[in-house]
Protein backbone atom coordinates (compact mmCIF):
# COMPACT_ATOMS: atom_id res chain seq x y z
CA UNK A 1 0.00 0.00 0.00
CA UNK A 2 1.34 3.08 -1.25
CA UNK A 3 1.45 6.04 1.57
CA UNK A 4 1.67 10.24 1.25
CA UNK A 5 5.24 11.08 2.15
CA UNK A 6 4.70 14.54 3.44
CA UNK A 7 8.99 14.84 3.62
CA UNK A 8 11.36 12.85 1.22
CA UNK A 9 14.93 13.78 1.12
CA UNK A 10 17.06 12.11 -1.03
CA UNK A 11 21.11 12.17 -1.45
CA UNK A 12 20.55 15.09 1.05
CA UNK A 13 23.96 17.35 1.78
CA UNK A 14 24.62 20.96 3.18
CA UNK A 15 28.04 22.21 3.45
CA UNK A 16 28.26 25.66 4.95
CA UNK A 17 31.00 28.15 4.44
CA UNK A 18 33.54 29.58 6.20
CA UNK A 19 36.72 28.43 7.11
CA UNK A 20 35.87 24.71 7.43
CA UNK A 21 33.45 23.97 5.48
CA UNK A 22 32.81 20.80 6.99
CA UNK A 23 29.56 18.72 5.90
CA UNK A 24 26.65 19.59 8.48
CA UNK A 25 24.35 16.62 6.30
CA UNK A 26 25.88 14.33 4.34
CA UNK A 27 23.83 11.58 1.84
CA UNK A 28 20.74 11.37 4.04
CA UNK A 29 17.95 9.59 2.58
CA UNK A 30 14.79 9.95 4.60
CA UNK A 31 10.81 9.36 3.59
CA UNK A 32 8.88 10.71 6.17
CA UNK A 33 4.74 9.58 5.98
CA UNK A 34 1.95 11.90 6.18
CA UNK A 35 0.19 12.61 9.34
CA UNK A 36 3.16 10.94 11.80
CA UNK A 37 4.52 12.62 14.17
CA UNK A 38 8.12 12.52 14.39
CA UNK A 39 11.02 13.24 16.76
CA UNK A 40 13.97 14.52 15.23
CA UNK A 41 16.97 13.38 17.58
CA UNK A 42 20.43 13.22 17.62
CA UNK A 43 23.45 14.55 19.44
CA UNK A 44 24.52 18.34 19.69
CA UNK A 45 25.94 19.09 16.13
CA UNK A 46 24.76 16.00 14.46
CA UNK A 47 22.28 18.44 11.96
CA UNK A 48 18.83 18.43 13.21
CA UNK A 49 18.15 22.25 12.88
CA UNK A 50 19.93 22.22 9.46
CA UNK A 51 17.32 19.48 8.08
CA UNK A 52 14.51 21.53 9.67
CA UNK A 53 15.83 24.51 8.00
CA UNK A 54 16.29 23.16 5.07
CA UNK A 55 13.04 21.68 5.22
CA UNK A 56 11.68 25.55 5.47
CA UNK A 57 13.36 26.34 2.39
CA UNK A 58 15.27 28.24 4.22
CA UNK A 59 18.31 26.76 3.58
CA UNK A 60 19.47 24.96 0.28
CA UNK A 61 20.93 21.28 0.08
CA UNK A 62 24.33 22.08 -1.54
CA UNK A 63 23.81 18.28 -2.88
CA UNK A 64 20.42 16.02 -3.25
CA UNK A 65 16.69 17.02 -3.26
CA UNK A 66 14.41 17.69 -0.93
CA UNK A 67 10.42 17.38 -1.21
CA UNK A 68 8.11 19.33 1.00
CA UNK A 69 5.05 21.55 0.89
CA UNK A 70 5.23 25.13 -0.23
CA UNK A 71 6.16 27.76 2.51
CA UNK A 72 2.57 28.43 3.01
CA UNK A 73 1.50 24.92 3.85
CA UNK A 74 4.03 24.43 6.26
CA UNK A 75 5.18 26.29 9.73
CA UNK A 76 8.67 26.30 11.15
CA UNK A 77 8.96 27.46 14.93
CA UNK A 78 13.34 27.65 15.27
CA UNK A 79 15.20 27.68 18.40
CA UNK A 80 15.41 31.22 18.76
CA UNK A 81 11.67 32.15 17.98
CA UNK A 82 12.33 35.47 16.23
CA UNK A 83 9.15 37.85 16.74
CA UNK A 84 8.67 41.03 16.11
CA UNK A 85 9.83 42.41 19.90
CA UNK A 86 7.48 45.64 19.49
CA UNK A 87 4.35 44.52 18.79
CA UNK A 88 1.81 43.22 21.06
CA UNK A 89 0.56 39.62 21.56
CA UNK A 90 -2.72 40.56 19.62
CA UNK A 91 -1.07 42.46 16.80
CA UNK A 92 0.92 39.59 16.17
CA UNK A 93 -1.65 37.18 15.71
CA UNK A 94 -3.17 39.47 13.67
CA UNK A 95 -0.20 39.66 11.64
CA UNK A 96 -0.73 35.63 11.48
CA UNK A 97 -3.97 36.43 10.24
CA UNK A 98 -3.18 39.23 7.59
CA UNK A 99 -0.22 36.66 5.99
CA UNK A 100 -2.37 33.66 5.88
CA UNK A 101 -5.83 34.71 3.88
CA UNK A 102 -7.91 31.80 3.80
CA UNK A 103 -6.01 29.58 5.94
CA UNK A 104 -5.86 31.37 10.05
CA UNK A 105 -6.72 29.52 12.27
CA UNK A 106 -7.92 31.97 14.72
CA UNK A 107 -9.30 29.37 17.84
CA UNK A 108 -6.29 27.16 17.94
CA UNK A 109 -4.05 30.14 17.84
CA UNK A 110 -6.14 31.52 20.88
CA UNK A 111 -5.97 27.86 22.60
CA UNK A 112 -2.23 28.49 22.52
CA UNK A 113 -1.89 31.76 24.13
CA UNK A 114 -4.95 31.53 26.39
CA UNK A 115 -3.24 30.19 30.15
CA UNK A 116 0.18 31.90 29.23
CA UNK A 117 -0.33 34.00 32.37
CA UNK A 118 -0.23 37.25 29.97
CA UNK A 119 -2.74 39.28 28.13
CA UNK A 120 -3.38 39.97 24.75
CA UNK A 121 -2.30 43.37 24.72
CA UNK A 122 1.32 42.95 26.25
CA UNK A 123 4.38 43.72 23.67
CA UNK A 124 6.59 40.51 22.60
CA UNK A 125 9.51 42.21 24.23
CA UNK A 126 8.02 42.39 27.28
CA UNK A 127 7.30 38.32 27.76
CA UNK A 128 9.41 35.95 28.98
CA UNK A 129 11.28 32.96 26.84
CA UNK A 130 8.70 30.69 28.05
CA UNK A 131 5.64 32.96 27.06
CA UNK A 132 7.45 34.17 23.58
CA UNK A 133 7.55 29.84 22.72
CA UNK A 134 3.66 30.26 23.30
CA UNK A 135 3.54 32.88 20.68
CA UNK A 136 5.62 31.41 18.07
CA UNK A 137 3.11 27.85 18.65
CA UNK A 138 0.20 29.82 18.31
CA UNK A 139 1.49 31.62 15.24
CA UNK A 140 2.53 27.85 13.97
CA UNK A 141 -0.52 26.41 14.70
CA UNK A 142 -2.78 29.66 14.09
CA UNK A 143 -1.20 28.80 10.27
CA UNK A 144 -3.10 25.56 9.53
CA UNK A 145 0.04 23.70 8.15
CA UNK A 146 0.22 20.47 6.59
CA UNK A 147 3.95 20.31 8.04
CA UNK A 148 4.93 21.80 11.20
CA UNK A 149 8.40 21.86 11.96
CA UNK A 150 9.27 22.89 15.43
CA UNK A 151 12.75 22.90 16.61
CA UNK A 152 13.52 22.41 20.66
CA UNK A 153 9.48 23.45 20.85
CA UNK A 154 9.63 23.00 24.75
CA UNK A 155 13.09 23.84 25.86
CA UNK A 156 12.34 26.51 28.02
CA UNK A 157 8.70 25.79 29.07
CA UNK A 158 7.72 24.94 32.72
CA UNK A 159 7.35 21.35 33.31
CA UNK A 160 3.25 22.26 33.33
CA UNK A 161 3.26 24.56 30.13
CA UNK A 162 5.19 21.89 28.63
CA UNK A 163 2.56 19.00 29.55
CA UNK A 164 -0.18 21.31 28.28
CA UNK A 165 1.01 22.87 25.32
CA UNK A 166 2.53 18.87 24.16
CA UNK A 167 -1.05 17.85 24.75
CA UNK A 168 -2.50 20.85 23.13
CA UNK A 169 -0.49 19.90 20.04
CA UNK A 170 -1.08 16.32 19.60
CA UNK A 171 -4.35 16.98 19.70
CA UNK A 172 -4.24 19.92 17.04
CA UNK A 173 -1.94 17.61 15.13
CA UNK A 174 -4.67 14.41 15.06
CA UNK A 175 -7.68 16.31 14.32
CA UNK A 176 -6.17 17.69 11.36
CA UNK A 177 -3.61 15.35 10.28
CA UNK A 178 -0.89 17.55 10.07
CA UNK A 179 2.54 16.35 10.00
CA UNK A 180 4.88 17.24 13.03
CA UNK A 181 8.87 16.91 12.77
CA UNK A 182 9.66 18.12 16.37
CA UNK A 183 13.62 18.24 17.85
CA UNK A 184 14.08 17.62 21.44
CA UNK A 185 16.83 16.44 23.55
CA UNK A 186 14.40 15.35 26.33
CA UNK A 187 13.70 11.91 25.58
CA UNK A 188 10.95 11.12 28.12
CA UNK A 189 8.84 14.31 26.50
CA UNK A 190 9.08 12.29 22.84
CA UNK A 191 7.63 8.50 24.45
CA UNK A 192 3.89 8.37 23.53
CA UNK A 193 4.08 11.69 21.65
CA UNK A 194 5.53 10.31 18.33
CA UNK A 195 4.80 7.63 16.39
CA UNK A 196 8.57 7.94 13.95
CA UNK A 197 11.79 8.54 14.85
CA UNK A 198 14.58 10.03 12.81
CA UNK A 199 17.51 9.96 14.81
CA UNK A 200 20.53 11.95 13.41
CA UNK A 201 24.52 11.51 14.14
CA UNK A 202 27.28 13.22 12.38
CA UNK A 203 25.46 14.13 9.55
CA UNK A 204 23.64 10.89 8.47
CA UNK A 205 20.62 9.16 9.24
CA UNK A 206 21.02 6.48 11.59
CA UNK A 207 17.36 5.55 12.39
CA UNK A 208 14.66 6.19 10.32
CA UNK A 209 10.91 4.78 10.90
CA UNK A 210 7.65 4.17 12.65
CA UNK A 211 8.69 3.74 16.59
CA UNK A 212 6.62 0.84 16.38
CA UNK A 213 8.61 -1.57 14.03
CA UNK A 214 12.18 0.27 15.39
CA UNK A 215 11.06 -1.19 18.38
CA UNK A 216 10.20 -4.61 17.68
CA UNK A 217 13.36 -4.89 15.67
CA UNK A 218 15.15 -3.90 18.83
CA UNK A 219 15.47 -6.69 21.79
CA UNK A 220 16.53 -5.79 25.39
CA UNK A 221 19.01 -8.20 26.74
CA UNK A 222 20.40 -8.53 30.44
CA UNK A 223 21.92 -11.75 31.93
CA UNK A 224 25.21 -13.91 32.02
CA UNK A 225 28.21 -12.18 29.54
CA UNK A 226 27.98 -14.52 26.39
CA UNK A 227 28.38 -14.64 22.62
CA UNK A 228 25.83 -12.59 20.90
CA UNK A 229 26.35 -13.74 17.63
CA UNK A 230 24.36 -13.99 15.14
CA UNK A 231 22.77 -10.97 16.54
CA UNK A 232 23.36 -7.41 15.68
CA UNK A 233 25.20 -5.73 18.57
CA UNK A 234 23.82 -2.16 19.13
CA UNK A 235 25.53 -1.63 22.72
CA UNK A 236 26.29 -3.49 25.23
CA UNK A 237 27.80 -3.04 28.73
CA UNK A 238 28.78 -5.12 31.40
CA UNK A 239 28.79 -5.00 35.95
CA UNK A 240 30.56 -8.06 36.81
CA UNK A 241 29.29 -10.88 35.31
CA UNK A 242 26.03 -8.95 33.84
CA UNK A 243 25.64 -8.00 30.90
CA UNK A 244 23.07 -5.84 29.18
CA UNK A 245 22.68 -5.48 25.52
CA UNK A 246 20.69 -3.96 23.11
CA UNK A 247 20.56 -5.75 19.88
CA UNK A 248 18.76 -6.59 16.57
CA UNK A 249 18.11 -10.13 16.92
CA UNK A 250 18.77 -12.28 13.43
CA UNK A 251 16.07 -15.02 14.69
CA UNK A 252 15.21 -16.25 18.04
CA UNK A 253 16.93 -15.40 20.78
CA UNK A 254 18.57 -18.55 22.57
CA UNK A 255 20.49 -18.45 25.75
CA UNK A 256 20.51 -17.99 29.28
CA UNK A 257 19.27 -14.39 28.79
CA UNK A 258 16.07 -12.59 29.67
CA UNK A 259 14.84 -10.65 26.71
CA UNK A 260 12.42 -7.51 26.70
CA UNK A 261 10.73 -5.23 24.19
CA UNK A 262 12.89 -1.64 24.47
CA UNK A 263 11.03 1.69 25.85
CA UNK A 264 12.33 4.05 23.45
CA UNK A 265 14.47 5.87 26.13
CA UNK A 266 16.54 2.34 25.56
CA UNK A 267 16.35 2.52 22.22
CA UNK A 268 17.80 6.05 21.84
CA UNK A 269 19.65 5.97 24.48
CA UNK A 270 22.07 2.77 23.13
CA UNK A 271 22.18 4.49 19.73
CA UNK A 272 22.94 7.73 21.21
CA UNK A 273 26.13 6.22 23.03
CA UNK A 274 27.29 4.59 20.18
CA UNK A 275 27.94 7.42 18.17
CA UNK A 276 31.03 6.89 17.12
CA UNK A 277 30.67 4.13 13.91
CA UNK A 278 27.59 2.04 13.16
CA UNK A 279 26.97 4.66 10.82
CA UNK A 280 23.71 4.04 8.70
N1 LIG B 1 25.55 28.89 10.08
C1 LIG B 1 26.47 27.95 10.19
N2 LIG B 1 27.71 28.09 9.68
C2 LIG B 1 28.66 27.13 9.76
N3 LIG B 1 28.44 25.93 10.36
C3 LIG B 1 27.23 25.73 10.89
C4 LIG B 1 26.18 26.70 10.85
N4 LIG B 1 25.08 26.19 11.47
C5 LIG B 1 25.43 24.95 11.88
N5 LIG B 1 26.70 24.67 11.54
C6 LIG B 1 27.41 23.39 11.78
O1 LIG B 1 26.64 22.35 11.22
C7 LIG B 1 26.61 21.21 12.09
C8 LIG B 1 25.17 20.84 12.42
O2 LIG B 1 24.62 21.90 13.19
P1 LIG B 1 23.08 21.92 13.62
O3 LIG B 1 22.80 23.23 14.28
O4 LIG B 1 22.26 21.55 12.44
O5 LIG B 1 23.05 20.72 14.70
P2 LIG B 1 21.92 20.31 15.78
O6 LIG B 1 21.78 18.83 15.68
O7 LIG B 1 20.69 21.14 15.57
O8 LIG B 1 22.63 20.70 17.14
P3 LIG B 1 22.02 21.12 18.61
O9 LIG B 1 21.44 19.88 19.21
O10 LIG B 1 23.24 21.57 19.33
O11 LIG B 1 21.02 22.23 18.38
C9 LIG B 1 27.46 21.57 13.31
O12 LIG B 1 28.75 21.02 13.13
C10 LIG B 1 27.51 23.09 13.27
O13 LIG B 1 28.74 23.56 13.80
Amino acid sequence: MSEDIALRAEGIGVRYGGRARSWALRGCHLALPAGRVCALVGPNGAGKSTLLALTAGLLRPTEGTITAPPREKLAYVAQDKPLHPRLSVADTLRMGRELNPGRWDEAAARRVVDGGGFSSDTLVRRLSGGQRTRVALALALGKRPELLLLDEPMADLDPLARHQLMGLLLADAAEHGTTVVMSSHILTELEGACDHLLLLDGGRVRLDGAVDELLAAHTLLTGPIGDLAPHTVVESRTTGRQLTALIRPAGPVEGPWETSEPSLEDLLLAHLRTTEGAAA
